[in-house]
């Protein structure tokens, strides 16, 4: 059976194109984000990957294809705040934490995102948030930082609170734009055992250029090139396979940069 066919995908993109004024900057594009499962997308600079998150979250409107999500079916139709409230939520690359707040107020103010002001006030929700909170604060390191203004936290930390953002809204995909960018080995290492337990909760969609993180933690891997999918398999197949050292892996990374 193949991935396309699969009864259990959470996301599946069929025959996306996405055109920039006669460019077609996606092509015939079809692929697919199984349930709990961290999904990469590669290969090189302006091979389509961030213009396909762009698809998904609903930023960009395809002019040919279809994306079934599951129990909600095509999203094309949505606009980008109701596929957010789907559990469909994006990480960035540019920051968008409150720098001069507290690392719990960062948190508050995400988990507070789109819910009415009695709600929020009642005690027991309080409570309830706060536990939510501090919960998903431990999962990525950050529960001993809670009173920390945002802007103090190394980059890595940062990084970490956004994800914490976002997963207090209970997603069921995360898409994350090269959410390694700029950390060095320790802190890499660590985003990587977060996204591991992450995927616990939900399925992760990660655009990235890092292939020693990808290798560690993929599930999936689709190498793009050109607007449209190389390939897709484990990261053990996709390293091995001749074309994708040709496009990408056997380039060097500052021609690409
Ligand atoms: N809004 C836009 N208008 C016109 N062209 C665009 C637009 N967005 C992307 N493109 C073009 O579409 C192609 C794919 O871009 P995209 O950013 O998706 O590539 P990428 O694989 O994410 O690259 P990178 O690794 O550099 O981020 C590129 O040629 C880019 O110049």
């Amino acid at each position: 059976m193949s991935r396309l066919e699969k009864k259990e995908d959470l996301l599946l993109l069929k025959h996306i194109s996405v055109e920039f004024d006669g460019f077609k900057a996606i092509d015939d594009v079809t692929t697919s984000v199984a349930p709990h499962e961290i999904h990469f997308f590669i290969g090189p600079n302006g091979a389509g990957k961030t213009t396909l998150l762009d698809v998904i979250c609903g930023k960009t409107k395809p002019s040919a294809g279809e994306v079934d999500y599951a129990g909600v079916g095509n999203i094309l139709k949505l606009k980008e705040f109701e596929i957010v409230k789907k559990g469909i939520c994006r990480k960035f690359q540019v920051p968008s934490t409150f720098v001069n707040l507290s690392v719990y107020d960062n948190m508050r103010i995400a988990i507070n995102h789109d819910k009415s002001v009695f709600g929020s006030l009642m005690m027991r929700k309080r409570y309830l948030d706060t536990r939510k909170i501090f919960e998903v604060l431990h999962l990525v390191g950050l529960d001993k930082k809670s009173k920390e203004t945002a802007k103090n936290l190394s980059h890595g930390e940062k990084q970490w609170l956004e994800i914490a953002m976002l997963l207090v809204e209970e997603p069921r995909l995360l898409l994350l734009d090269e959410p390694v960018a700029g950390m060095g080995q320790a802190e890499t290492e660590k985003t990587a055992r977060i996204l591991e337990d992450i995927k616990d909760r939900c399925s992760v969609a990660v655009v990235e250029h890092d292939m020693d993180f990808v290798h560690s933690i993929a599930d999936c891997v689709t190498v793009m090139h050109e607007g449209a999918v190389l390939t897709e398999g484990t990261s053990e197949e996709v390293l091995q396979d001749e074309r994708v050292k040709e496009v990408y892996l056997g380039r060097g990374r500052d021609e690409d940069a």
